[in-house]
């Protein structure tokens, strides 16, 4: 195995230099341009790969041969799209490795949850073919007899009809999962598909384009533009033949929704999620969730635990728990399993720094010393945060994790319904009374009771208020928004009537 390819199933996706070639109608090409990229390994901020910039007429070539593609796969039957993606599915399975392999290289990714996010994906690959063809084979039909002064001479048949060419365009930290959550339903759906991987997890997309391509789907229907999202960014979102854009990753988002035409959107942003721990909390369920949810894959999870809103009766408590099993993550690298990864990239380490010092200067108490060597932060619980700090409001997307002290659960909600992101939180109490409580009055896309965010089962509907995002995925929403609504409406000469 070299560069995370494996024996000669990848053939084809390099260049003689050794730089990943994007994807266009069926075939692996080198950018006429011959202009690349690099990204980095972000244990040592060393090129991990070098891809193809592409050119803007390469992405028109693209699009052309998207939606010239999309027009036969619209009028391939629902049960044949469905066996397609069964075929992808497996052959995520048997190939899960090499992608993981690159994770582990590109974005700092521990191994074993590089691999298990390519068996979930697989997983959810599998789903949506399963749940497209009952969702969308089931279409309704409505009789014009129910509205007033109207007779049954009106037979309205509803159809789900494809959108076209999707768009779809995965943040850094899933670069695999959150690539298929919009790829998978948006084909099952009778869509084509532009992917737009992360610069930072590129060529775990290349290496999951290439299994499409063993698939055997028909060439156009999957394509790949590698580029900077910066350099290409715009020109994907505007240009005339996307019919729907699927995007996870930040605030770019919010612009992309300012700028772009009368798409469907779909768009899962950043996440302050807090954790709300009453003061009848379980707290060793409380603690082991905030560890897990605080810390895996070094914060960089928008469904991370950002904040712990902690009811003062049992602050100190928790506290006192937390610190020790803080203390005990492992730091190190990605191929070793450590808890603790370099995070992305030197700007969003400077990033969290940044917010550590913000809140070292204005009086916090830091539970564990704050360290960093290059990308690698060590994990920081920070306790005594108040609102005036950066890091009560911002999202680090890193290792560190503010506590405030709260008299009771109203200014935990207060503080909560305050932030302008508003993807998910959990509250933490063994009152069910109060636990509905609390989660009704909390204005954000999902809440967890007795257990950290998350956005799994990934058939879950998913989704932020506010600042975090419009639209909703999860399998069976996605394949719901990446079809429009179609009416036939039959004319009867005279009403009929269906006898008993
Ligand atoms: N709500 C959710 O489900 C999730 C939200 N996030 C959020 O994402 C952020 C971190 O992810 P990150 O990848 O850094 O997010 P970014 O918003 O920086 O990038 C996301 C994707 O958008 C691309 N991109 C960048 N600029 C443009 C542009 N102008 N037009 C079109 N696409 C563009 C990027 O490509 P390139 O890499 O080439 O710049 C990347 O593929 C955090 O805020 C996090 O909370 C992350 C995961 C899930
Ligand atoms: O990008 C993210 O952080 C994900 O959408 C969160 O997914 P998870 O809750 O399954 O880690």
């Amino acid at each position: 195995m070299q560069n995370g390819t494996s024996s000669d199933f990848y053939d084809g996706i390099r260049s003689a230099s050794g730089a990943y070639k994007y994807y266009c109608n069926g075939q692996w090409l080198e950018t006429s341009c011959g202009k690349t990229l690099n990204n980095q390994n972000p244990c040592t901020n060393q090129t991990a790969y070098t891809m193809q910039a592409c050119t803007q007429g390469e992405v028109n070539q693209i699009f052309a041969a998207a939606k010239a593609a999309q027009k036969a796969w619209a009028r391939t039957p629902l049960c044949k799209r469905a066996e397609a993606l069964h075929r992808v599915a497996q052959l995520m399975r048997e190939h899960a490795q090499p992608i993981a392999d690159c994770m582990v290289k590109e974005i700092a990714k521990p191994s074993k949850d590089a691999l298990s996010e390519v068996v979930r994906s697989a997983d959810l690959v599998a789903y949506t073919a399963e749940e497209g063809v009952r969702a969308l084979g089931e279409n309704r039909l409505l009789t014009s007899d129910s509205f007033p002064g109207n007779t049954r001479n009106k037979l309205c048949m509803v159809a789900k009809v494809p959108l076209g060419v999707v768009l779809c365009i995965p943040p850094f930290n899933y670069p695999v999962n959150l690539a298929v959550s919009k790829i998978a339903p948006a084909l099952m759906a009778g869509n084509a598909v532009v992917l737009k991987p992360p610069t930072q997890g590129a060529i775990a997309g290349v290496h999951l384009t290439q299994l499409f391509h063993k698939a055997g789907l028909p060439a156009g229907l999957m394509n790949l533009v590698t580029g900077k999202g910066s350099e290409i960014g715009d020109f994907l979102t505007q240009h005339p033949s996307v019919n729907c854009i699927s995007f996870t990753g930040g605030s770019t988002g919010i612009a992309i929704s300012k700028k772009a035409s009368m798409v469907p959107l779909q768009m899962e942003l950043g996440g302050k999620d807090v954790c709300i721990v009453c003061s009848d909390a379980d707290l060793t369920l409380a603690a082991k969730h905030i560890l897990k949810g605080g810390f895996s894959y070094s914060g960089q999870r928008c469904t991370a635990v950002k904040l712990v809103l902690a009811d003062k009766k049992i602050a100190d408590q928790l506290v006192s728990m937390l610190v020790p099993m803080v203390q005990g993550l492992k730091v190190g690298r990605p191929e070793d399993n450590a808890d603790i990864t370099p995070v992305i990239s030197e700007s969003s380490a400077s990033f969290i720094e940044g917010l550590a010092q913000d809140a070292k200067q204005k009086g916090a108490t830091f539970l564990t010393e704050y360290k960093r060597e290059g990308n690698l932060i060590w994990p920081t619980l920070v306790d005594n945060v108040n609102p005036n700090m950066r890091i009560a409001w911002e999202e680090p997307f890193g290792p560190i994790l503010p506590i405030i002290r709260v008299d009771g659960h109203e200014p935990a909600i207060q503080h909560c319904n305050a932030s302008s992101l508003a993807l998910q939180g959990c509250v933490f109490t063994q009152d069910i009374n109060r636990a509905i409580e609390v989660s009704d009055a909390m204005e954000t896309g999902t809440v967890q009771i007795n257990a950290a965010p998350a956005r799994g089962p990934d058939h879950f509907p998913f989704q932020g208020f506010r600042d975090s995002g419009i639209g909703s995925q999860g399998i069976k929403n996605s394949l719901e928004m990446m079809v429009k609504t179609k009416s036939t409406v039959i004319n009867l000469p005279a009403p009929s009537y269906q006898m008993g």
